[in-house]
């Protein structure tokens, strides 16, 4: 089909408060953990939960961490997103539109998919970022998108990414960001990915491998391949390959638990702490569930982390920065978007 008018980019991060005021955490967390894939729990005791429990009394402390995280611009995870969309929407020309929406709190989807209507698009390319798949992150943002048209008569033709785990130009920024520190000064170095709780694992494994091994989701294949733990595994195979680490000196461990349920493991905090017990002192830590720097980095690995494994004995848990606005991320997602309309891309 001849494609008239734009094609249109919509570029979608999870979310950040609106400010780091206690009001503006409490909704954003409401709106965030209501969603049925976050806490996917039927509707009674999510909404209990969430509105009874965890926003009322997660928003004050929540709110303490993103006052440290605030800068002069805002939310770092927006401000690296809006950058982002000015770069991809200053390589991509005119023939595209891009728009950065946030699953949660604003930009919103409806707001930024509109915008796209409004400039008439022929099609709509949806680039969640996130590098892995999980049905709590791209699932539902491609769940939004389909529920935003299902209100509209006219739908263009949409086209959505999945996941680009192991996209090897992602992971020359990675392996490179971390080549300005060095390397062999550390006794250990950890892959920390944003965790999820074992039975999100479960049931979004249609092949019954999850879990059922301690290596299941140490290999990639057909049966596995939207398994967050088995794509978070060959993120980190990668960049360690690229860097040429000796599996004995890294880790991959999952961070940000919520709740009293079972998350992927091993959990960042009790690795941390052997590393310690074990005499470990200087750690590096890479974050590559996350591109851009965030609360889950800054404060979490960065200020978090450093005083635990202090408290343990430790000395340094250094970050490797994320692909934030990076100029090669920013040619990465008008490469990607470039593939995903059938253009040809600048990596070859
Ligand atoms: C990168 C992928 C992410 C997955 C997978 C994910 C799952 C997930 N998260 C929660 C609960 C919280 N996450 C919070 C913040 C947050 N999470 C991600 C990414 C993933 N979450 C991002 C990018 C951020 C935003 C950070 C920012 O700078 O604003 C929070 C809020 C912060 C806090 O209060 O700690 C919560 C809560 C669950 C329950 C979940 C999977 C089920
Ligand atoms: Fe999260
Ligand atoms: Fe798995």
């Amino acid at each position: 089909m001849k494609h008239l008018g734009k094609k249109g980019v919509l570029l979608v991060n999870l979310g950040t408060p609106d400010s780091p005021s206690r009001g503006a955490v409490y909704r954003y967390l409401k709106q965030f953990l209501l969603d049925p894939r976050v806490i996917d729990y039927p509707w009674l005791p999510r909404n209990l939960l969430v509105r009874g429990i965890i926003a009322p009394f997660r928003s004050g402390s929540s709110a303490k961490l993103y006052k440290q995280l605030w800068t002069e611009e805002g939310s770092p995870l927006k401000v690296y997103g809006e950058r982002v969309a000015a770069g991809v929407q200053e390589l991509l020309g005119e023939e595209y539109v891009v728009e950065l929406a946030m699953r949660y709190q604003s930009p919103s989807m409806p707001d930024a998919i509109d915008r796209l209507l409004a400039q008439k698009v022929s099609e709509i390319i949806v680039f969640p970022m996130f590098p892995q798949y999980a049905s709590a992150t791209t699932g539902s943002v491609h769940d939004e998108v389909m529920r935003v048209f299902r209100e509209k008569d006219t739908i263009p033709n949409i086209r959505m990414i999945n996941s680009y785990y192991d996209y090897p130009a992602m992971i020359d920024i990675f392996a490179d960001n971390a080549r300005q520190f060095d390397l062999d000064s550390y006794d250990h170095i950890l892959f920390s990915y944003h965790g999820l709780p074992q039975r999100q694992l479960r049931k979004a494994d249609d092949f019954n491998h999850c879990l059922q091994s301690e290596n299941c989701c140490q290999r990639i294949s057909a049966t596995n391949q939207f398994c967050y733990s088995a794509q978070c595994h060959a993120t980190t195979r990668a960049i360690a390959g690229a860097l040429q680490l000796t599996p004995e000196r890294y880790t991959t461990t999952f961070q940000s638990r919520l709740g009293p349920e079972a998350w992927a493991q091993p959990y960042t905090s009790a690795t941390l702490e052997e590393l310690a017990k074990n005499g470990a002192k200087r750690i590096l830590v890479f974050s590559p569930a996350f591109v851009a720097d965030c609360l889950e980095t800054i404060i979490e690995i960065g200020t978090e982390y450093q005083e635990e494994f202090e408290e343990l004995g430790g000395e340094k848990v250094d970050l490797v920065p994320s692909l934030n606005d990076d100029p090669r991320w920013i040619r990465i997602v008008a490469d990607l978007v470039m593939e995903q309309s059938g253009v040809g891309t600048s990596m070859g």
